[in-house]
């Protein structure tokens, strides 16, 4: 099957995807690990401004493969990656599924630690420390070390230390996958009102129909053997989303729709 475009019914408030302005693009990647596995085929993908990207398939088709090539952390075996904005320190960041904080470390100089690999002294980068605790609610933990805080407010650090540099991109591995439910759906509402304060990109790969339909705009669901994405799915739902889209009948015509994007990605395989 070849990838297409499915277009759910258009809602007012929400950038129509052609007017974004491009910034990073993805053309015609194969990623080949040793001699014959190959993790990604053919895969193309631009990203544009303002873009709530999820990469949504089956286990081994490739979605970290994908985040790991946009973050330049291994490089496409053929194909391009190409920056349609200047890359300045920072504009781009990873938050894990795992937190992986330094443990002797508090949670301001977690914050810190992408300045600190630039040079930049804490001092000079305290108002921006201040900012990104203050924009994940942990304004009153700038002391705190990891070993104090919940799951879900080590996420939040981790969160908070990819967008102290003001990066125009931030790529998220299945960040909320160990957490309980009851903090998931928490930390997907405050994704979603962080994304509106700062106007970021973000591309988030997730393994749930839900969650994807919840956070974002533009779903790429991807098939294995070899990885591929074989269809796009556009949620124009206006944001800030709220508890009350999580019960509508729009929010349930795109899971379903998804649903069965995902049953075609299980079922291809070339
Ligand atoms: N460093 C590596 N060396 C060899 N094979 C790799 C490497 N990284 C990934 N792969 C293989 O590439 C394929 C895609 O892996 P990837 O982790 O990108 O998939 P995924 O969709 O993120 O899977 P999951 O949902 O289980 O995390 C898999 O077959 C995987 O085993």
């Amino acid at each position: 099957m070849t990838a297409t475009t499915k277009t759910a019914p258009d809602s007012s408030g929400v950038v129509p995807f052609a007017a974004r302005a491009p910034i990073l693009s993805l053309k015609n990647i194969d990623k080949v690990f040793g001699r014959d596995v190959v993790a990604l085929k053919g895969m193309s993908l631009d990203i544009r401004n303002g873009d709530f990207i999820s990469l949504l398939g089956p286990s081994g088709c490739g979605k970290s493969t994908a985040l790991r090539l946009i973050a330049d952390l291994i490089h496409p075996t053929s194909g391009s990656i190409r920056w349609q904005v200047d890359k300045t320190p920072g504009a781009l960041s990873v938050v894990f599924q795992e937190p992986s904080l330094m443990p002797w470390a508090t949670v301001a100089d977690n914050v810190w630690l992408p300045f600190r690999l630039q040079g930049k002294s804490r001092a000079s980068v305290a108002g921006d420390i201040a900012e990104a605790l203050e924009l994940v609610g942990l304004e009153n933990f700038h002391d705190a070390y990891p070993r104090e805080l919940s799951g879900g407010m080590k996420m939040r650090v981790s969160i908070a230390r990819a967008l102290v540099t003001h990066p125009r991109i931030i790529l998220m591995d299945e960040p909320f996958a160990a957490l309980d439910e009851i903090t998931r759906f928490k930390l997907n509402n405050d994704l979603l009102e962080l994304k509106s304060k700062i106007g970021c990109t973000v591309v988030f790969v997730t393994h749930s129909v839900f969650e994807s339909v919840f956070l974002s705009d533009r779903i790429v669901v991807m098939a294995a053997r070899p990885g591929r994405v074989i269809h796009e799915l556009h949620v124009n739902e206006p944001y800030p989303r709220s508890e009350e889209f999580r019960t509508s009948s729009e929010y349930v015509a795109h899971c379903r729709a998804t649903s069965d994007a995902l049953r075609d990605a299980m079922e291809e395989h070339i």
